[in-house]
């Protein structure tokens, strides 16, 4: 079975289980992969319908699968060029002003690909960003970029490498005019802005707010506002500054699973870094994480270092109502190596051969009342807590 057959049928399933918020999410993703303007139109009339009938379900299934079946007819370009998009060598940048230093930094990043850039404040995400957004020159090592066609100007640069910031800037006039506006520089007809732009506000989930202004939106509106700007321009590099701040915890999920949907795309796929303190969040959806530690990284996929060596010790997170010294005795027979309380949590470290779930049971014997815990033996939230 072909990805696109995949896909299709993996949505077909949504419908079928009743998870239609998801399942239609998917399905515009598929839209999308079309590029084709009538199913773009289809998926415009259905949200229209699903709005002014939010209530009739069956019927919007209806609809959906009925869409489903019409892309199913579409043959879809797959993109399939999968060599890094930037490639960094070495690459540091002082400021000169202070004694922070970023890297040396070794990168490899390709499209389809979510990268989450992870670190306590100050060490350097924003900087790295802003390096490889072309805003900041890097002090020395190398820096190469690969887009699919050559960039002459700094317009065609900006539109293949995006970077949104954390505080973005005010606009004028309505949500969807502003849209309109971004195609408009592309030289593309009206009636093809139109539904382009409308497509990209279905998706985003903006359809009840178009016609609102920039101060009547609420801030996760605004970075979807922000995103479905930065989509229509269908970059190929996009990097993100904290696009999770100011969102309440489901907002942070589903716009991360969007993100991560969108970035897989078959026939636009992006490379996506976000930077962000969402760490359990970021984690879940990135298929790599970059860990910055004093400024530093290097991407070590292949190298036995000690980090990777270290990776087989069991650490565990844990919030409950119990003392110190009774937990350590309960731990003690599972081969605790160091119990540490930081005020708020205790995070316990075990011998490689010791399994999760013998910890699980340990407490459970014991009827400890457990608030919350979790395995962060694979987290980069170890590092943090170390
Ligand atoms: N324009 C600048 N001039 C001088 N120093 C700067 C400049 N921008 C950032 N720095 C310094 O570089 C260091 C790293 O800052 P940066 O904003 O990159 O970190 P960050 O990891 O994004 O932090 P946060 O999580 O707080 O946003 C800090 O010590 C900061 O003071």
């Amino acid at each position: 079975m072909s990805t696109l057959e995949k896909r299709l049928q993996e949505v077909y399933r949504f419908f079928e289980n009743k998870d239609t918020v998801l399942g239609y999410r998917k399905l515009m993703d598929c839209a999308l992969d079309t590029q084709n303007l009538e199913i773009y139109n289809q998926i415009i009339e259905v949200t229209d319908w699903k709005s002014k009938h939010p209530d009739n379900e069956s019927e919007f299934i209806t609809k959906c699968l009925k869409v489903l079946e019409d892309i199913s007819k579409i043959p879809i370009e797959v993109y399939n060029n999968f060599k890094p998009i930037v490639t960094a060598t070495n690459i540091t940048k002082s400021y000169g002003s202070n004694s922070f230093s970023l890297g040396p930094i070794n990168l490899s990043i390709k499209k389809g690909n979510v990268y989450g850039l992870v670190g306590e404040n100050g060490n350097g995400k924003t900087t790295l960003l802003r390096v490889l957004a072309k805003e900041l020159k890097h002090t020395s090592g190398n820096l190469n970029y690969d887009f699919d066609s050559k960039v002459n100007t700094d317009f065609e640069l900006r539109s293949k490498l995006v970077y949104i910031p954390q505080r973005t800037q005010k606009w004028y006039g309505s949500l969807k005019d502003n849209l309109k506006f971004v195609l408009s520089n592309y030289g593309i007809s009206p009636e093809e802005n139109e539904t382009r732009v409308l497509m990209m506000i279905c998706r985003l989930g903006l359809w009840d707010y178009k016609h609102l202004k920039w101060s009547e939106l609420s801030s996760g509106y605004k970075m979807r506002f922000e995103l479905a700007r930065t989509l229509l321009r269908q970059p190929e590099l996009l990097l993100l500054d904290e696009p999770l701040a100011n969102l309440d915890v489901l907002a942070q999920q589903v716009i991360l699973e969007d993100l991560k949907s969108i970035c897989n795309s078959l026939n636009h796929p992006i490379a996506l870094i976000l930077s962000s303190q969402q760490l359990y969040e970021v984690e879940k959806v990135s298929d790599k994480v970059i860990y910055l530690k004093n400024g530093k990284y290097t991407d070590n996929n292949n190298s036995e270092t000690e980090e990777t060596a270290e990776k087989n010790q069991l650490i565990i997170e844990i919030d409950c109502h119990c003392e110190r010294e009774k937990l350590q005795q309960i731990f003690n027979p599972l081969q605790l190596e160091k119990l540490v309380f930081n005020g708020g949590i205790y995070v316990a470290y075990f011998d490689t051969n010791t399994q999760f779930y013998q910890v699980l049971e340990a407490l459970g014997n014991h009827q400890i009342d457990v608030t919350y815990t979790r395995n962060i033996t694979k987290s980069t939230r170890r590092f943090f807590v170390s």
